[in-house]
C-alpha cells in the first residue's frame, strides 16, 4: 500500500513512513493511494467478533507493508487492554432506531484513545526497529493532547509537546495534560485559540530545518494512522446492527473532520452507510460550507463543547481531495485561498460533498436542552459534544438506523453537564485524585520562533 499527498507534490510513502512523517512535505495530508475493499462476505464475517479481531481485519490491508501480522496483532491487543469496558465501544439505544456509540471508555475518556493507544504501540515497534527517536508536537482543543500524553508518557524514544489554547479547555482536560510527571511529556498553554496551535504545528512541519533537526512527528489527525484506527468502530457498530444486510447512518460531532472522515473511508471500503452527518456546534464553518456557503474563516467563539471550537478543520482537506477527483493541484490552490480567508467550492465538488455528507448545527441552548432531555428520556448522561450529535441526529434521522458517536465522557465537562441536567458526573475511580495532583505547564506565546526555541532547548536539556 502506498500513501500519497492531497497536494500531489510529496513523495509516496509506505504506511510506516507516512505514520512517522506526519504532514507531507508539500504541506498536504497523506491518504492511501487506493482504498482497500471489503466484500459483503468479509463484512458479514465480522459478526460476533471481538473489537480487537475486527480491528485487525479492517486495518490489516492498510498496514501489512510495514508490520508483521504478529507485531500488528500484539499492538492491537496492548492498545485496548486498559479500556474500561469489555466491548471497548458499547452501544446503547436512545430511542427506536437511534443508538449511541460510547467511545469514551479508554484511559482518557474520549474517542481519541481508540487511535492514540494504538499509535503509541505502533510507534514503539517502528522506532525500536529503526533505532530512532522522535519529537512529537501536537495541537489540541483538549482531548487529543491528553490522549497523546497518556499514550506516549515514559517512552525513551519519544519527546511529546502538546500545545493547547490557554483558558479554553475544561479543567479535567487541562489536568489530564498537566499532571503526568513523566519527563518526556510537556504541556504548553498557548496564548491563542486552537486554530493558532494547529497552525503553529503545521508551520513547524513546513520549517524543514526545524522539522529535520528535532525529527518532528505528528499524532494529530494529520497522521493517517489516527483516521485509520477510527474506521474500525464504524464497522464494529454497523455489523452489530445488522450490516451488511442493513444500512446504517452515522452522526458525528465534528471539529477537525478526522472522525467523520474515518466514516467516509469505511463507506468507501464497502460498509453500507446511508448517510454521514456532520454535527457542528456554534462554530459552524463546516455546516455552512456543506450548505453551499463556501468555506470562510470567522472568529472562533468559545463554547460548552470546547473540543469542537475549530475554524480551520484539518481533515476537510482530505474530503476536498476526493470531492475534487483527487486533484492535488486544485486542493493546493484552495489551501492557498484559505490562507487569505477562505474559498468557494466548485459546483462539481459541492455535489460530491453533498453526496458524501449531510450536516447540521447545534446552538449552546440546544446543547444544554439536549443533555437535559436525554437524561430524562433515556437516563444517558451526554457530554456536550455528544449532545451536539444527538440533537442533529434527531433532526435528520429517518427510518434508517442512526448511530450517534458519543465522543467524550460527561465527567470531562462537569460544569456544562451539571448546569443542564442537575447531575454531577463523577470521574471514574482511577482518576479520583486528578484534582489533587500537582500541575506542570509552561505558559507560552503563539509565535513560531518562541515555540521552536522552547522545544529545541527542552530537548537539549
Ligand atoms: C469530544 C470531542 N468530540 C468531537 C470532536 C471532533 O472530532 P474531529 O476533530 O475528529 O472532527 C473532538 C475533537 O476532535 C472531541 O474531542
Ligand atoms: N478536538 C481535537 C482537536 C485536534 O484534533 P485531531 O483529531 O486533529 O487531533 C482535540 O481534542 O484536541
Amino acid at each position: 500500500m502506498k500513501y500519497i499527498s492531497t497536494r500531489g507534490q510529496a513523495p509516496e510513502l509506505t504506511f510506516e513512513e507516512a505514520m512517522l512523517t506526519g504532514l507531507a512535505r508539500d504541506g498536504g495530508l497523506y491518504v492511501p493511494a487506493e482504498i482497500p475493499q471489503m466484500s459483503k462476505g468479509d463484512i458479514a464475517a465480522l459478526a460476533g467478533l471481538s473489537y480487537e479481531e475486527t480491528a485487525f481485519r479492517v486495518m490489516w490491508p492498510f498496514v501489512s507493508d510495514s508490520f508483521t501480522e504478529e507485531e500488528f496483532r500484539g499492538c492491537i491487543t496492548r492498545a485496548y487492554a486498559d479500556f474500561g469496558h469489555a466491548a471497548r465501544a458499547p452501544m446503547v439505544q436512545l430511542a427506536p432506531n437511534h443508538f449511541l456509540l460510547e467511545l469514551f471508555h479508554g484511559p482518557t475518556l474520549a474517542f481519541k484513545d481508540f487511535a492514540m493507544q494504538l499509535i503509541g504501540q505502533l510507534f514503539q515497534v517502528a522506532l525500536k526497529r529503526r533505532g530512532e527517536t522522535v519529537t512529537i508536537v501536537g495541537a489540541t482543543s483538549g482531548d487529543t493532547g491528553s490522549a497523546a500524553i497518556e499514550a506516549f508518557r515514559g517512552l525513551d524514544a519519544v519527546n511529546v509537546f502538546i500545545l493547547y489554547p490557554h483558558g479554553r479547555v475544561s479543567e479535567v482536560q487541562r489536568r489530564q495534560m498537566t499532571t503526568p510527571d513523566d519527563s518526556n511529556v510537556h504541556a504548553l498553554a498557548v496564548d491563542g485559540d486552537f486554530d493558532d496551535c494547529q497552525a503553529r504545528v503545521k508551520d513547524m512541519f513546513n520549517d524543514f530545518e526545524f522539522r529535520d533537526g528535532v525529527k518532528l512527528a505528528g499524532v494529530n489527525s494529520i497522521n493517517f494512522a489516527r483516521v485509520l484506527a477510527q474506521v474500525v468502530y464504524y464497522f464494529y457498530s454497523a455489523v452489530a446492527l445488522g450490516a451488511p444486510e442493513r444500512e446504517v447512518s452515522f452522526t458525528v460531532p465534528t471539529g477537525n473532520f478526522g472522525d467523520i472522515f474515518a466514516g467516509f473511508i469505511a463507506k468507501q471500503m464497502g460498509l453500507p452507510i446511508d448517510r454521514l452527518v456532520v454535527a457542528t456546534n456554534q462554530n459552524d464553518i463546516l455546516h455552512r460550507c456543506l450548505s453551499g456557503q463556501g468555506y470562510f474563516k470567522g472568529d472562533t467563539i468559545p463554547s460548552i463543547s470546547p473540543s469542537m471550537d475549530i475554524q480551520v478543520s484539518s481533515n476537510f482537506e482530505r474530503a476536498l481531495f476526493y470531492a475534487y477527483g483527487r486533484d492535488g493541484a486544485a486542493v493546493a490552490q484552495l489551501m492557498d485561498e484559505l490562507g487569505q480567508g477562505g474559498f468557494n467550492v466548485s459546483q462539481g465538488a459541492m455535489q460530491a460533498l453533498s453526496e458524501a455528507y449531510d450536516s447540521g448545527r447545534c446552538s449552546e441552548d440546544e446543547t444544554l436542552a439536549t443533555i437535559k432531555a436525554q437524561t430524562a428520556a433515556s437516563g444517558e448522561l451526554l457530554c456536550p459534544h455528544s449532545a451536539v450529535g444527538v440533537k442533529v441526529a434527531d433532526e435528520v434521522r429517518n427510518t434508517t438506523a442512526m448511530v450517534t458517536l458519543a465522543t467524550a465522557h460527561p465527567a470531562k465537562f462537569p460544569a456544562a453537564v451539571e448546569k443542564a441536567s442537575g447531575m454531577h458526573p463523577p470521574l471514574p475511580p482511577r482518576m479520583a485524585d486528578l484534582y489533587d495532583r500537582p500541575e506542570r505547564v509552561t505558559r507560552i506565546g503563539s509565535d513560531l520562533a518562541t515555540l521552536e526555541d522552547h522545544i529545541r532547548k527542552t530537548i537539549a536539556n
